[in-house]
């Protein structure tokens, strides 16, 4: 019998390790934990790196690079990583894990020795635009201008302590420097030449998340319709159980999808004044951490 991988998750008490932990147990893996008291431990989270298959770094970013530079001096015994923060996602020799990016992108995760997992709002924004942009529909100039709000889960154990313990504000737009941590992965693997703009938001609710993307249609290339977008997208996705494309709603709650590890596409339109709303909806902590996280566990592992 053979003896089923093995992982690490360094930061498995924080808000995404233990989500990535508890989805752990459907999957044939043997979790490798260290005591609580020794989690910043350098010595102790090196002797669990090196007894580890794959780890899992759900670290901020700083000490997920230095997380990256300690299994490096494992040298040969150096295990697979899966990094959960910011630090990775457009550096070189890593592999960016959202399998559904292209035909190609779910063999590049399963044989790659360092995936960079997605952000929450790159997730809704990538799925929406690089199929567009790969399928001549809208240009990689266009002026894309990306709005999202997301649960306060989406800020780790501090935001979720001020909205639980002080309760935070019902809605509050940030990143208004225009230089939001994402930018440049949407920018990257959406595949747009032109930098977008992106307004984040946050609201008092626990998690789930909305990305919208207006489009003036008279704008993309050729006479298309709010319709051919959402056929691009359909093809797309055809065939992937985490990403559906669905009819336009006149409502969407955030909340919806809370709990879920799915996606849902939507392009919404109004034929007469030309325009579009591109809408992705997921749980911040499902398909925006935890649940992709899970994914790309598998496709590694090839389980
Ligand atoms: N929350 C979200 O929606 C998402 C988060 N992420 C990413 O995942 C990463 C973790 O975020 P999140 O789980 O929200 O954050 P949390 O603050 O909830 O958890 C971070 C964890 O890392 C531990 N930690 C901090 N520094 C070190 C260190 N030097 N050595 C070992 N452990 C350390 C913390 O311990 P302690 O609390 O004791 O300091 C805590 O357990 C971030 O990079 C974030 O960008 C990714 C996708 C979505
Ligand atoms: C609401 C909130 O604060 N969200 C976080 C994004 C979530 C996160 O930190 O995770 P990833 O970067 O790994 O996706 C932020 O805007 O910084």
């Amino acid at each position: 019998m053979t003896q089923n991988p093995t992982i690490f998750i360094d930061g498995e008490a924080g808000t995404t390790g233990l989500e990535i932990r508890e989805r752990l147990a459907t999957l044939p893996v043997t979790l490798h934990s260290i005591d609580h008291a020794h989690r910043k431990d350098p010595a102790a989270r090196k002797e669990a790196m090196a007894a580890a298959d794959l780890v899992v770094l759900c670290l901020p970013d700083a000490a997920s690079r230095e997380a990256v530079e300690m299994a490096e001096t494992l040298g040969a015994n150096a295990p697979r990583l899966l990094d959960a923060s910011t630090a990775f996602r457009t550096a070189p020799g890593w592999v960016y894990g959202f399998p559904e990016l292209s035909a190609a992108q779910a063999e590049a995760i399963s044989g790659a020795p360092r995936v960079s997992n997605p952000g929450c709002y790159p997730t809704g924004a990538i799925a929406l635009l690089r199929p567009l942009v790969d399928a001549g529909l809208l240009s990689a100039q266009y002026p894309v201008c990306i709005n999202a709000i997301s649960g306060y889960t989406g800020g780790g154990r501090s935001m979720i302590e001020a909205h639980e313990q002080e309760g935070g504000p019902a809605f509050e737009l940030y990143g208004l420097g225009l230089e939001h941590k994402h930018v440049p992965e949407i920018h990257l693997h959406a595949g747009l030449k032109r930098r977008p703009v992106f307004v984040p938001s946050v609201g008092h609710f626990a998690r789930g998340m909305i990305v919208s993307i207006p489009l003036h249609l008279d704008d993309l290339n050729g006479s298309v319709s709010a319709e051919d977008l959402h056929t691009a997208l359909a093809t797309r996705y055809a065939g992937q159980d985490k990403v559906r494309v669905l009819n336009a709603e006149s409502t969407l709650s955030a909340e919806a999808l809370s709990g879920s590890d799915g996606m849902e596409l939507r392009v919404h339109g109004s034929p007469r004044n030309r325009q579009a709303l591109l809408t992705a909806r997921l749980d911040n902590l499902g398909k925006g951490a935890s649940g992709a996280a899970l994914q790309n566990i598998a496709l590694m592992l090839g389980l």
